[in-house]
């Protein structure tokens, strides 16, 4: 129900389905181990490999993560369930992104998406974690998320300060602002994907 196979849009390119999404666990779990656990850190990825899949669309309901985004940070990030990390394609590598986003049927904002496992907290499981640009009156846990990731803005760090990873997300946030205005990029805000039903969604924003 929360997820489908999505139609390739005319002129796009890649797009896979999500995978059903259901209730998650805090961290959105996946079962797969953090790099430094397997093979070391990872090598920066290569641009034309990271792009072939993009721009990918995905939605998912939106569960609870460890609650330090708005608390730490200042920057709320609305987590995936582990469905929805899990069934990411295997080479859309860990790292930043920016693209578009909306909640259940409301409106199309510009979002950084951050895919990985937060080295600064060397979280044990993968997630894929959301900033909408956009001020929410409440919280929106349990609606349907609907992202499409437009492009890749850099590899996930490890920071010497709370401070400087905040700067770091500050820094992607108004990149990916000025990116997401290009003719090319603005366009998919408009694409069929985020035209949800009114009926299949709980509240409106
Ligand atoms: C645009 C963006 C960039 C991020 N970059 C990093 C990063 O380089 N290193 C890191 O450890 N975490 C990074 N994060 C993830 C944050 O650490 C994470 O969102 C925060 O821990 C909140 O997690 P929570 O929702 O589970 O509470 C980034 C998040 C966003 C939205
Ligand atoms: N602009 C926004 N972008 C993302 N999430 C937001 C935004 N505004 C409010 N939220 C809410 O904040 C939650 C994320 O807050 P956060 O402190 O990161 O907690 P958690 O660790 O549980 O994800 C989201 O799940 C959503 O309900």
């Amino acid at each position: 129900m929360y997820a489908r196979a999505l139609a390739r849009p005319a002129g796009l390119r890649s797009s896979r389905p999500c995978p059903p999404a259901g209730p998650g666990r805090p961290g959105t779990a996946s079962t797969a181990a953090p790099p430094d656990a397997r093979t070391g850190p990872q090598p920066a990825p290569r641009a034309d490999g990271v792009m072939r899949h993009l721009p990918y669309f995905c939605r998912g309901q939106v569960v609870r993560g460890f609650g330090r985004g708005s608390k730490q940070l200042g920057i709320p990030t609305a987590n995936f369930p582990e469905q929805v990390v899990d069934n990411l394609p295997t080479d859309v590598s860990t790292g930043i992104y920016y693209g578009w986003a909306s909640v259940g049927s409301g409106d199309v904002h510009k979002m950084v998406v951050s895919i990985g496992w937060n080295p600064y907290y060397k979280n044990t499981k993968k997630s894929m974690e959301t900033h909408i640009m956009h001020t929410f009156k409440e919280d929106f846990y349990g609606e349907i998320l609907n992202v499409a990731i437009v492009g890749y803005l850099r590899p996930e760090k490890n920071f010497d300060s709370l401070e400087s990873l905040i700067s770091a997300i500050q820094g992607d946030i108004e990149e990916a602002k000025k990116r997401l205005d290009l003719p090319e990029h603005l366009k998919l805000k408009e694409d069929n994907f985020f035209e949800v039903p009114k009926s299949k969604v709980m509240n409106g924003h």
